[in-house]
Formats: structure tokens, sequence, C-alpha cells
């Protein structure tokens, strides 16, 4: 629902008979006479944007929302209809509007990028508080342009090239410190789409065929000190909330739950957790599942994920992940629904 902005004027009093006319103020719209400053519902309405309820990350948050006496309402981001009307965009949800919104969540896999990021973006139109939103999901699903913003700020990630030039792939290699190399396509997830090539020949066959599909990749320094293992470290506002150390099983470097790594519990280090509260900060994601290598000088950011599933983290940990994702995602709503029913001066 769009946030209305509240005049500070005193709201109309009924017409006495003896008041002399007087002009009426014409309004922007037809809406009813100002309101009173909004006082924040007691239960909010949460919307989830996600393909599936039955999805485990899905089904914990309605859990979470459930037990703090709200009300969860899991929309299929596909199933969204943008209503574009001029200065009242509407949102059609198997075509009825959908109205009262606090807050939405949307979880936007990345097969469905481009839809879900039109109606993340619709959601903010209409002033409805959404995390996260869609810039900052759109920039860090590119993993170039995420490297690109974070090393910009002094953040340390591993040596990365991104090129195009088939005559020079040794030069690139030695930009990237040597073979082996790891090559990554820019919109991969799940460890689909990491590579690594040790030999220049391997390397040559692998970027020429994505080059030849028309699909841009960066190379990527191999850090191996990092043994197949890497940190995911769940941010949620400025807080990491669980973290956990995933291990390759035998055979692989990636250590991705999804290509059978190991998730364990870990007490990060504050270097690890500034690292990874900054990096979400510069992205702007106030939820973000954020990968780090561990360096011998300490944390390589290789990746932020703005729909971080939390199933292996929640079974690692035993923490309440959904739990402390839903309390910011209220306060937060309630921070947005304060500061819209701020009367204008
Ligand atoms: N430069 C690197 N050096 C060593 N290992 C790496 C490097 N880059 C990636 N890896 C390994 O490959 C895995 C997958 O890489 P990355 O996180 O970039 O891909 P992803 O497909 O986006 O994964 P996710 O499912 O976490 O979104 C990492 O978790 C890590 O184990
Ligand atoms: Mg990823
Ligand atoms: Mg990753």
């Amino acid at each position: 629902m769009p946030a209305k902005k509240v005049s500070s004027k005193k709201a109309p009093t009924r017409a006495r008979p003896e008041a002399p006319a007087r002009p009426v103020e014409p309004r922007p719209s037809d809406t009813p006479p100002p309101e009173a400053p909004r006082r924040p519902r007691l239960k909010k309405t949460v919307v989830i944007l996600s393909r599936k309820r039955s999805l485990y990350s899905t089904r914990r948050m309605v859990e979470a929302i459930k037990q703090r006496g709200h009300r969860p309402l899991v929309l299929d981001t596909l199933r969204c209809t943008m209503v574009l009307a001029p200065g009242q965009p509407r949102m059609l949800y198997r075509g009825v509007d959908i109205k009262g919104v606090d807050v939405v969540i949307p979880r936007i896999g990345a097969s469905i990028t481009g839809y879900g990021l039109a109606v993340v973006n619709h959601f903010e139109m209409m002033g409805v508080p959404v995390l996260n939103g869609a810039g900052p999901i759109s920039q860090s699903r590119d993993k170039l342009r995420a490297l690109q913003l974070l090393c910009r700020s002094g953040l340390d990630v591993p040596r990365t090239v991104m090129a195009h030039d088939r005559s020079n792939v040794r030069k690139l290699v030695e930009e990237v410190g040597g073979l082996p190399v790891i090559i990554k396509l820019l919109r991969g997830t799940q460890g689909v789409g990491v590579m690594i090539a040790h030999s220049l020949q391997e390397l040559q066959t692998i970027v020429n065929t994505f080059w030849d599909l028309g699909q841009e990749v960066v190379l990527q320094e191999f850090v191996a000190e990092s043994k197949g293992r890497d940190v995911r470290a769940l941010v949620v506002g400025d807080k990491v909330v669980g973290a956990m150390r995933r291990r390759a099983k035998k055979g692989e470097f990636r250590s991705n739950i999804h290509r059978g790594g190991e998730g364990h519990p870990v007490e990060l280090s504050p270097a690890y957790i500034d690292v990874a509260v900054r990096a979400a900060r510069l992205l702007g994601l106030e939820i973000a599942g954020v990968d780090m290598l561990e360096g011998r000088a300490g944390p390589r950011l290789m990746e932020l994920n703005s729909s971080p599933g939390f199933e292996g983290l929640e079974k690692a940990t035993g923490q309440d992940i959904a739990g402390a994702m839903m309390d910011h995602a209220l306060a937060f709503a309630s921070a947005r629904t304060a500061a819209y029913s701020r009367p204008t001066l």
C-alpha cells in the first residue's frame, strides 16, 4: 500500500450551518480526507515472494512470522501482475489487488531474475518496504559488478580479470597469479558455472566454449590455501546472525552444500564479521549470504547472495536464522512506516 504523506493541517471538521462557505481545496485524487498519522498496525502482513511455499527457507520464514503473531502471505513471483497507472502503481495476484502489505521479502531464484526484479521494483514504487531492494539484488547477482564495488572500497577479493581477447589468455593467467585458474560465469549459483583449469590448454578450451556461446566469464586466482573450504556468513541488518565453514567433498574444490559440501558451525573472528557486514552494506543488502575464502592474510570476498537459502546454516548451527531475519524485517517495516507517517510541514 503506498504510504501516505499526512499534512500537518487539521482534518476538516463537520461543516456548521453558520460557517461561511469556504472554497474546497482540490485534492490530488478522489481519496478520502487526510487521515490521522498512520499508526503501525499491530498485526503486520509480511509478503514472501517465492516460487514454492514448500521450500525449506520459505516454510521456516512463514513459521517465524506466525510465531511473532503476524500474517505471512506467500506469493508466487511469476503470478504477480504489475499494473502501471499514473501515480498509483498496483499489484494484482491472480486478478485481485494486493493491498495492506507491510513488508516484502523477495526470494528470487536465478532463473527468474528479470521478472523477479521487476516485481520487487514495483512493490518499491508502491511505497512498500522491501528487503532486499531490486537495485542491491541486481548488483550482487552480477559477480563482476559486485567485485568491482567491493574492491573499489578496498575490500580484499581474489585477483580477478574479465576479458574477451582470445589471443591473450596467457597474459590473463599471469594477471591472476598463474595456474590453476578459476573460471566463473557471471550469474552462476550453487557452484554451477564455477570451474577450475589446471593447464593453459584446458583454460583456452573452456573460455572459447563460453565465448562462442555468447557467455561472459571472469578468470580468478585460485585461493589454494582455502583448501576446498569457505565461510558463509549470514548478515541481517548490521549483524552476522550465523556462520558456517563449508568443506568440499573429496576430489572437489567447490564447497557448496549442493555440490556435496558439509557445513560446520564456526565462531567468526572480528575481522571476518567486519568484512561481511561492510560488504553487505556496500551493496545495500539488508539480508546477505556472504561467501569468503580464508586467505593467508584474512578474509577474501567471493560473492554476496541476496536470497540466501539457510537450510544448511540452520542445520549446521542449530540457530533460528528465520527468526532473526523476520525480527529484522518487522523492525525495518516499522521504521519505514514511522518515517512515511511523519507529518510534512
Ligand atoms: N577463487 C577461488 N579459489 C578457491 N575456491 C573458489 C574460488 N572461487 C570459488 N571457489 C569455490 O567454489 C565455490 C562456489 O563459488 P561461488 O560462491 O563463487 O559460486 P556460486 O555458484 O555463486 O555459489 P552459491 O551457491 O554460494 O551462490 C565456493 O564456495 C568455493 O568453495
Ligand atoms: Mg552465489
Ligand atoms: Mg557462493
